[in-house]
């Protein structure tokens, strides 16, 4: 077993004897254990050629998995692609003109999908010129925007066809509804529109024999984080052994006595894992615009590369040791800590698009040099399960 993968032991704050690394003598996590697993899986596999698969994940996808968004024309399906991947503010959307075309987006990500963007008026199995298999065959998720504030009979019958269109040929596809602009709406109309959507949508499918239909319903706004929570949601269904990272997590968060840690793709502000408490708008958001405070000080400051000299510097005596040796994180300038209240929250870089922003509790803060050293090695740990799980 690699070193990096041993580094999956990590420190208990209450237990501060365990304060080196090393082989870990009490009984491992349940982290530790699916990671072993899949660490020897995947040697397995690579010794033999061939995929040893205890479990198999959804069938693989050749290219990049593909996020479709569709629904009637002016229900927002181009301004939640431009809010949510190109940070357009939501005011701005006003000014969207209606597409006439496909538009397709690649998105640099930690798992490069692309978003396609589909006008409302076309409809593609009227349309003999679509090639159905080439657009559903290694689809991700459909999503199907439904606007709230408007009449939706039509939009859920269009939905309708849709799924009973796809079912035959494709039932895995996974089938995301996006009940949309409920803002201004109140809690208990959004609550009766999303029965009586799921109630339309369930009993015609029922109808025609299709009782256990992957349909997942969300209420959304470009105009507050429900949006970015659907979407995260929808990744995350597309990630291989999304059980492992949310071990990995609940675990960081038992040791280190955090109260809520994200693992969150930095550009769109998606989080593809958390750990096992149950997710809440006000941590999420919280954690979400701490990513734009350090993305905002990075602008102002710019990045800090040190100079060769300067590092020879650091390395020479009275050290001499590597600068990666002699700090908890290579990339320190990205591991910060703030003061929110009384409750710090950290973030630590884990690659160019992922980084790790955790809620602390106040008695946490002052056991720092611990702290640090666990999220290292979760961080090491995360690094090498998406090289394992990366699509090879
Ligand atoms: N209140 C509210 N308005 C929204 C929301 N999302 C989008 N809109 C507005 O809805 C209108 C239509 O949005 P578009 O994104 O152009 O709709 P579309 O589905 O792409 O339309 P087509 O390109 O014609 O298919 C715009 O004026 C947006 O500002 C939302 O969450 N809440």
């Amino acid at each position: 077993m690699s070193s990096r993968l041993r580094g999956i032991d990590v420190f208990d704050l209450e237990d501060t004897q365990e304060e080196t690394y090393g082989e870990q003598s009490g009984p491992a996590s349940p982290a530790r254990h699916a990671l072993t697993r899949l660490y020897e899986q995947d040697q397995r596999q690579r010794k033999n050629g061939s995929r040893v698969s205890e479990q198999p994940p959804d069938p693989p996808t050749k290219g990049k998995p593909r996020l479709l968004l569709m629904g009637q024309r002016r229900s927002g399906k181009s301004s939640i692609a431009s809010v949510v991947f190109h940070k357009l503010p939501p005011s701005e959307t006003l000014y969207l003109e209606s597409t006439a075309r496909i538009q397709k987006d690649t998105m640099p990500s930690f798992m490069d999908f692309q978003v396609w963007d589909f006008p409302g008026q076309i409809d593609i199995f009227d349309n003999p010129t679509f090639d159905i298999d080439a657009m559903f065959g290694e689809i991700g998720a459909l999503i199907w925007v439904i606007d709230a504030q408007d009449d939706y009979l039509e939009a859920v019958a269009r939905l309708n066809v849709t799924i009973l269109n796809l079912q035959r040929t494709y039932p895995n596809i996974k089938i995301e509804v996006f009940i949309h602009k409920v803002d201004g709406l109140s809690d208990d109309y959004k609550l009766d529109i999303q029965r009586d959507i799921t109630i339309r949508i369930q009993d015609e499918l029922s109808d025609h024999g299709f009782e256990n239909a992957p349909v997942t319903f969300h209420l959304t706004s470009i105009y507050n984080h429900s949006i970015f929570e659907a979407f995260s949601k929808v990744i995350q269904k597309l990630i291989p052994r999304l059980g492992i990272l949310e071990a990995m997590l609940t675990n960081l968060c038992r040791t280190c006595r955090f109260e809520k840690a994200y693992l969150f793709d930095v550009l769109s502000k998606i989080y593809i894992a958390t750990d096992s408490e149950p997710a809440d708008m006000a941590s999420y958001e919280i954690c979400s615009d701490y990513i734009d405070v350090i993305i905002d000080v990075t602008e102002v400051y710019g990045s800090w590369p040190r100079t060769q000299r300067y590092k020879d510097s650091l390395e020479g005596p009275p050290w001499n040791q590597k600068i990666e040796d002699q700090v908890a994180s290579v990339s320190a300038e990205s591991c910060m800590v703030l003061s929110d209240g009384n409750k710090p929250i950290i973030l630590r870089e884990v690659d160019k698009y992922l980084a790790l922003v955790a809620i602390m509790k106040e008695d946490s803060y002052d056991k720092m040099p611990l702290v640090n050293m666990n999220v290292e090695v979760v961080v090491q740990g995360l690094k090498e399960f998406f090289e394992i799980t990366k699509p090879k």
